[in-house]
C-alpha cells in the first residue's frame, strides 16, 4: 500500500519584488510558486527540476514549514499544516528537514561539528550529555565522517564535508522526509558522486523519502523515481524518470533534457533544443502558456490559453497543447542518425 506522506494543493507563494540594482522600488507581486498540486509518496525520491529563479527554493520552504504559502493547503500525512496543534507542528518539523545548497553559510563558524550536529539534537530532544555525544558519533559514522573532525570548526573542513555534517543535522531527529534543494552544486565535480552515492545510500538504510531540487536533470537522474519540471512557479511536467527522460512531453523539459552531456553511442545523435534568453518575470508572466515566448514548437494558441496539467500516461502529466506531438517527436533525445 502507498502512503500519501506530504500534499501540496494548488499552493501559492508571492513575494513584494526585491528592489533594484540601482534601488529602485519595484512594484507588482513575484508569483514565485503557483498554484502547485503535487503529492509525495512514503519512500519515493522526486526530482524537481527547472532553471534559477522558476520557484524551486520557494517551493522547498514551503514544504519544510519555513514559509506559510499566501493560498493553498500543505497537508503532512493528511494533515493540514495551518491548522496543526503545537504538538502537531513539533512532530512535523521533526519529520521533514532541509538540506541545504551551501552547507558552509547554514553552520555557525563559532560551533565546532560536533556542536553543530549536536544542535540538531537538543533543538527538539532534552538528552543526557553522553547520549547526545554517542548520537553524534552514530550520525557522524552514518554519513561518512571521521571522528577526527567532530572538534573541527566549519572553515577547517572542505565543502564535501560540511554537506556531510548538513545532511547528519538533517538526520538526527529521523525524519520521514529530507529536502535537498540542490544539495551538490556548490561543490566540487569531483565530490558530486560521493555525495548523491551517500544520500542514496541513507534514504536505503533509513526509508527515506526524499524531494530532490537541481536546476539540471543530469544530477537527479540516478536518484529519482519521479521527475517533475517547473517553469516560472508552475509545474509543467510531471512523471515516472523513465517516461520523462525517454518520452518527455514538454518542450521545456526537452529543453532540459538536451542540455544535459551525454555521451552517445556510435552512429546516434541529437537534435538539441538551446533555450534563449532568460525566464520572463514571474511579476508579470506572459498570458498563455507561460513558456511560449521561449518555445521551439509554439502555435498561434499558446499565447492566449493556459494549458491544464494533463494525465497521457500512466501518472505522466505535461501542461502543454501540443504534448502529443512533442513526446512522439525525437528533439532532445540520443536516436540513431539514418
Ligand atoms: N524573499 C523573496 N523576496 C522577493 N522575491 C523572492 C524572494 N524569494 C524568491 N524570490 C523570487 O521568487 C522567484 C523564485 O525564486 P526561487 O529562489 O524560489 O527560485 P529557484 O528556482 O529556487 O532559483 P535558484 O535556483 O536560483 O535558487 C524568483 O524570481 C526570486 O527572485
Amino acid at each position: 500500500m502507498t502512503t500519501r506522506l506530504l500534499a501540496l494543493e494548488d499552493v501559492k507563494q508571492a513575494y513584494k519584488p526585491k528592489s533594484s540594482t540601482f534601488g529602485a522600488r519595484r512594484t507588482g507581486t513575484v508569483r514565485a510558486v503557483d498554484g502547485v498540486t503535487l503529492d509525495v509518496t512514503a519512500g519515493e525520491t522526486v526530482g524537481l527540476v527547472g532553471e534559477s529563479g522558476c520557484g524551486k527554493s520557494s517551493l522547498a520552504k514551503l514544504i519544510v514549514g519555513l514559509e506559510q504559502p499566501v493560498s493553498g493547503r500543505v497537508l503532512w500525512k493528511g494533515r493540514d499544516v495551518a491548522g496543526m496543534s503545537r504538538a502537531e507542528k513539533s512532530a512535523f518539523h521533526r519529520g521533514v528537514q532541509l538540506i541545504f545548497q551551501d552547507p558552509f553559510a547554514s553552520l555557525n563558524p563559532r560551533r565546532t561539528i560536533r556542536e553543530s550536529i549536536a544542535e540538531g539534537i537538543l533543538t527538539h530532544k532534552s538528552l543526557p550529555r553522553q547520549r547526545v555525544h554517542d548520537r553524534v558519533d552514530e550520525l557522524m559514522a552514518d554519513v561518512g565522517l571521521d571522528p577526527a573532525h567532530a572538534d573541527k570548526y566549519p572553515h577547517e573542513c572542505s565543502g564535501g564535508q560540511l554537506q556531510r555534517v548538513g545532511i547528519a543535522r538533517a538526520l538526527a531527529l529521523g525524519p520521514d522526509l529530507l529536502v535537498c534543494d540542490e544539495p551538490v552544486s556548490a561543490l566540487d565535480i569531483s565530490v558530486r558522486a560521493q555525495v548523491l552515492n551517500l544520500l542514496n545510500g541513507l534514504r536505503q538504510k533509513h526509508g527515506l523519502t526524499i524531494v530532490f531540487i537541481a536546476h539540471d536533470l543530469d544530477v537527479v537522474q540516478h536518484m529519482s523515481d519521479r521527475i517533475v519540471t517547473m517553469y516560472l512557479g508552475k509545474i509543467v511536467e510531471e512523471g515516472p524518470c523513465d517516461a520523462v527522460y525517454g518520452t518527455s512531453a514538454h518542450p521545456y523539459t526537452r529543453a532540459l533534457l538536451s542540455a544535459v552531456p551525454k555521451r552517445l553511442p556510435p552512429g546516434h545523435r541529437i537534435d538539441r533544443v538551446v533555450l534563449e534568453g532568460d525566464p520572463p518575470s514571474p511579476i508579470d508572466p506572459p498570458p498563455g502558456c507561460p513558456f511560449h515566448t521561449r518555445c521551439y514548437t509554439a502555435v498561434p494558441d499558446c499565447a492566449s490559453t493556459v494549458p491544464a496539467l494533463t494525465e497521457i500516461g500512466a501518472g505522466h502529466r505535461a501542461a502543454c497543447l501540443r504534448a502529443d506531438d512533442v513526446r512522439s517527436s525525437q528533439v532532445g533525445l540520443p536516436y540513431r542518425a539514418s
